[in-house]
């Protein structure tokens, strides 16, 4: 009991968190400071305003009990003014919190993007997709109560209360203390309803990550879902899952409803003990009715600061809960500095060279003391039975992953030196599963350089034989291809990832199966427009249908992250090694992936 009521308050009490959100707002808000500089001069008005329009309504009822019409109409032009000021304050003071609150929120929103876009693949690729879009769509938002009306009243609720504490002990001493009798409940159940809705705040985003996780992943496997008739399946999931965010947010709804009805109860109550108190005080001649109605009007703001308090404080509870996780996120390092974007920097490059290379994904060790040198201008094959890391060298080589031990150079020169701009502008990459930007053709074509002419794309397109295809559709080069080219075949966006890497231009080109897709004709001339393309370049090429090889320079054999031989075709296949068996495996398969049936020797 004792232990589970340490660890509670471990989790709960500790300010360590809240000290964590603030730290992490600060700047944000301190961007936006002309805002809330001008919201905190609206506070000094609206704290004058509640104080004079309290004073103006006793004086009125004083003046209609003991003066007459005249009196009364003497008030009129003060009581304009008052509400005058009032509409004005209160205009401004939406503007300005809607600005200041907005504009921390997007700058947020872009720091956490820019964050992300920055974060290595390795921590990327523990999220779902999904869970990292409701980081912005959703718990980003959770950050309104602590930057919005909840700061403000951080500043403005103990300055009203000690303006109406002092203003009030004036009229009547004992009336004022007895309001503050109930204080300490107030108080505590504030912080007991915080603590609890945090707890279910926490759960509440952690489902909502779950089920736009699903979504995403529903959307994005439509076709698997349909063929393997996973819908009744993943209708059901996101059926449970919204009964269970139904009920979360019920009992956050129940806690905040129970707590703003004891808060009610407890006001009225103490309205009602001073009314009754406050009524003897006029009998006896103590109070005006005026001074008590200022009274009346004045106590709840000696009331609601407290419970004011504490809902401030569930808010940030609720806040912290939606924050941490994207702080969790926020505070993994990013392994670059700058957002990369299309550089020109490197022109030629004269080898790559892997050094004693040793690299793990987590536990799973990959590359081992590996030691591999690429001469430039030359055509490397890499072969391999699957899983034997030949894809591993291509992240490695474009810098998504960083080596545990060992070096990684290009022309001399280590990868750690480069830029990510620099080192992956210098390479075309022809990924194994294509993938394209829902917009148009001409989009995602031009997105490999920014600088290249319609000439040039078009160009880059005929080598890729795509082009008479794109001028076939109805909006040539301006046709939309959906998300993610749906509305294109495996083939025709393979030849589009050809015809970007054709246009990007870059000294190093690296093809992950690059042809796999394509029928036999296209394959032999779209394998004319690379060997054009591989001329004067340094071109690592993975293969597992090995007549696409064999014209290559050099062919490397993988396998459990070594290289066990090298050669040319001629002098491999004469070898009675791993090559030979492979290539007997691919002549011998009709279908176009052999070596995954090829088991590791
Ligand atoms: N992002 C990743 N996170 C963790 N492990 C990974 C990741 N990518 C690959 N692996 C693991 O690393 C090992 C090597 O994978 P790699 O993709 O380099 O092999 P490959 O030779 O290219 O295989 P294939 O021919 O099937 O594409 C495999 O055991 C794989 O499970």
């Amino acid at each position: 009991m004792k232990e589970k009521l340490e660890l509670l308050i471990k989790q709960y009490i500790t300010l360590k968190d809240l000290r964590r959100t603030f730290s992490f707002v600060k700047p944000f808000i301190r961007k936006q400071w002309k805002a809330y500089l001008f919201i905190i001069l609206l506070l000094g008005l609206d704290i004058y305003l509640t104080i004079a329009f309290a004073k103006f309504f006793g004086e009125l009822t004083d003046s209609a009990i003991h003066g007459g019409y005249k009196q009364i109409f003497s008030f009129i032009p003060y009581g304009g003014l008052l509400i005058a000021l009032s509409i004005f304050s209160s205009v401004c003071y939406t503007y300005c919190e809607t600005f200041a609150t907005n504009g921390v929120k997007m700058d947020m929103k872009n720091h956490l993007f820019h964050h992300v876009l920055r974060l290595p693949a390795g921590d990327v690729s523990n999220y779902r997709s999904g869970e990292l879009m409701s980081h912005f769509s959703n718990d980003i938002h959770g950050v309104d109560g602590v930057i919005g009306s909840n700061l403000i009243s951080l500043i403005r609720l103990p300055i009203i209360y000690i303006v109406v504490f002092i203003y009030l002990a004036n009229i009547n001493l004992t009336l004022c203390l007895i309001s503050l009798i109930v204080a300490p409940i107030v108080a505590i159940s504030g912080v007991v309803f915080g603590l609890l809705l945090r707890k279910n705040g926490r759960l509440i985003h952690s489902l909502i990550g779950n089920i736009n996780g699903l979504l995403s992943e529903t959307f994005h496997g439509f076709q698997v879902i349909r063929s393997f008739t996973l819908e009744k399946l993943h209708y059901q999931k996101y059926v449970k899952q919204n009964k269970e965010l139904l009920e979360l947010e019920l009992y956050n709804a129940k806690l905040r409803s129970w707590y703003n009805t004891g808060g009610q109860i407890i006001g009225s109550i103490t309205f009602m003990v001073n009314l009754s108190i406050g009524a003897l005080f006029v009998s006896n001649g103590e109070l005006t009715v005026g001074a008590l109605l200022t009274f009346l009007n004045l106590v709840n703001h000696l009331f609601y600061p407290i419970t004011g308090f504490a809902g401030l404080w569930a808010g940030f509870q609720r806040s912290v809960a939606a924050l941490e996780r994207v702080l969790d996120i926020l505070e993994k390092l990013p392994d670059i500095k700058e957002l990369p974007s299309y550089s020109r920097t490197i022109q030629d490059v004269d080898s790559i060279e892997f050094d004693d290379v040793t690299f793990s994904y987590g536990n799973n060790n990959v590359l081992d003391k590996f030691d591999l040198n690429i001469p430039t201008g030359k055509m490397i094959a890499l072969v391999g039975p699957t899983g034997a890391g030949k894809s591993t060298l291509f992240t490695l080589l474009q810098g998504f992953y960083k080596p545990q031990s060992g070096e990684i150079r290009l022309s001399g020169k280590s990868l750690k030196e480069f830029s990510a701009s620099e080192l992956r502008s210098s390479i075309a990459h022809v990924p194994q599963d294509t993938f394209l930007f829902a917009g148009t053709i001409r989009d995602n074509l031009l997105l490999a350089r920014p600088d290249v002419t319609e000439k040039q794309m078009v160009e880059a397109a005929i080598s890729a034989e795509i082009h008479d295809f794109i001028l076939s559709l109805p909006k040539g080069y301006d046709t939309q291809i959906g998300e993610n080219g749906i509305k294109l075949s495996g083939g025709q966006k393979q030849r589009i990832a050809i015809a970007r890497a054709i246009i990007k231009d870059a000294p190093i080109l690296l093809l992950d199966e690059a042809t796999s897709a394509l029928d036999g004709e296209t394959e032999f001339h779209v394998k004319e427009a690379l060997e054009e393309l591989m001329k004067g370049r340094t071109t690592i090429v993975i293969a597992h249908r090995l007549s696409t090889i064999q014209n290559a320079d050099i062919i490397l054999v993988m396998n459990n992250g070594k290289i066990v031989q090298r050669g040319t075709h001629n002098e491999l296949i004469n070898q009675n090694g791993l090559y030979r068996k492979l290539n007997k495996a691919s002549y011998n398969s009709k279908k176009g992936s052999p070596l995954a049936l090829v088991s590791k020797s």
